[in-house]
């Protein structure tokens, strides 16, 4: 069984409410334990995570939060650099599930945090559970 760290980017607290829901709905279904911390925004989210994973008390790890385009190119460097940086610390080997929409408008992020929709919450933490495994297995 994993302990995960789920790690929430609370920019869209609503949204956030959704993404939050899926994700331990997820990870208590398949027998996991789980506590959550939270960073103000998801350019925060991989961060977060290296800090975390220096305590050693984490077997995995979800990033959670909602970047919706706004005016300027603020979008392009908040959602691209936040998968940069959980794509960086998965390929060190950490088991991180990637769960941050990055959308055109509230309406599309609705869709996809609702667990009874797209529930990408509960998507990207049962992605974490499967890179855990898939870790113990080749250890
Ligand atoms: N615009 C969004 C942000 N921006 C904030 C950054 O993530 C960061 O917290 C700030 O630049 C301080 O370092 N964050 C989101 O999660 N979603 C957005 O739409
Ligand atoms: C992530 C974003 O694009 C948004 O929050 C920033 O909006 P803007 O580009 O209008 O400053």
């Amino acid at each position: 069984m994993a302990h995960v760290l789920i790690v929430e980017a609370r920019f869209y607290g609503h949204l956030n409410d959704m993404l939050l829901a899926g994700a331990r709905g997820a990870i208590e279904a398949g027998g996991h334990s789980h506590e959550t911390v939270t960073v103000p925004g998801a350019l925060e989210l991989p961060g977060a995570i290296a800090l975390a994973a220096e305590s050693g008390r984490f077997d995995a790890f979800v990033a959670l939060g909602v970047v919706i385009r706004g005016e300027t190119y603020h979008f392009e460097i908040v959602a691209e650099e936040s998968a940069r940086g959980v794509m960086a610390l998965t390929l060190d080997g950490l088991a991180v599930g990637n769960g941050v929409l990055t959308v055109e408008n509230e309406a599309q992020a609705i869709v996809r945090a609702d667990p009874a929709q797209s529930d990408k919450g509960g998507g990207a933490a049962k992605a974490a559970i499967a890179l855990f495994e898939l870790r113990n297995r080749f250890s």
